[in-house]
């Protein structure tokens, strides 16, 4: 009867990425970025969430690096990640429940290479999905005209209108994403692409345009001026 008990709230926070569009020379989560690690600017948002019961941040096997990289964190750490970003999600909500989480406690997941998140958006994505029966994601309306490529040129302009870009933290319940995850087929990018699989509709929840994924090489000189101009 465990539903009945208000439901903690977890972060998971995928860290077992290569890079490869980064080309950071290693997983982009350990480049320094105005004097840290990524993954450094990552946890010390996370941390100042006090509504947060525990934030766990998932290695691939054989990390050492992450320690050297995120001195600082206080968190619970496993080292199960996995090929894809789903996979070592679903890790980390295996490890959740063997520390004691329950199914219908709320899990925001949150790249590790979205630095610049702050605070008082997951705060926002909190207060907006609490009281949701799905859950959902910070994401932004896509602001350009938007075109398919094909063989180098314009194949076609496909309309805009009633789009919008997934961010993370992306939250729903434990035991809905796990089974989400579990059955989900083909290319599963993000938690709420699995949870719509299963006919559900999540909550797009506006977030902020600093609040981007560090992807190509010339996203850590951005981040990088972003918070070095930071109050
Ligand atoms: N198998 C994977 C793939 C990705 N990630 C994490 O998921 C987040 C977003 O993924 P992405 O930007 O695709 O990271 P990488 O896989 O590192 O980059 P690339 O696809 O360019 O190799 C990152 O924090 C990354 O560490 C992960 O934990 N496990
Ligand atoms: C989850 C995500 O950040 C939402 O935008 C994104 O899909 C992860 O990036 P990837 O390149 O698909 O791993």
């Amino acid at each position: 009867m465990t539903e009945h008990i208000p439901p903690d709230l977890y972060a998971v926070v995928p860290c077992a990425g290569v890079g490869q569009r980064a080309g950071a020379g290693g997983p982009k989560q350990y480049a320094d970025v105005a004097g840290r690690s990524l993954v450094a600017h990552t946890l010390e948002a996370l941390a100042a969430v006090t509504r947060l019961k525990a934030v766990l941040v998932v290695l691939s096997p054989g990390d050492t690096a992450f320690p050297v990289h995120a001195p600082d964190f206080a968190g619970w750490v496993c080292h199960g990640g996995g090929a894809t970003r789903a996979d070592t999600v679903a890790q980390g909500l295996r490890e959740l429940l063997a520390r004691g989480a329950r199914l219908h406690d709320w899990v925001l997941v949150h790249d590790a290479a979205r630095c610049l998140v702050r605070p008082e958006w997951i705060d926002t994505l909190i207060d907006a999905c609490l009281p949701d029966p799905v859950g959902g994601l910070l994401a932004l309306p896509v602001p350009d005209t938007l075109k398919r490529e094909s063989d180098g040129r314009v194949g076609e302009t496909v309309d805009r209108g009633g789009m919008w870009q997934a961010q993370t933290p992306q939250m729903f319940r434990l035991g809905p994403l796990m089974a989400a995850l579990a059955s989900a087929t083909g290319n599963v990018t993000d938690e709420a692409s699995a949870i719509e699989a299963t006919g559900q509709r999540p909550l797009l929840v506006p977030g902020s345009l600093e609040n981007f994924k560090i992807t190509w090489p010339a996203d850590f000189a951005l981040a990088e001026r972003l918070l070095r101009t930071r109050p």
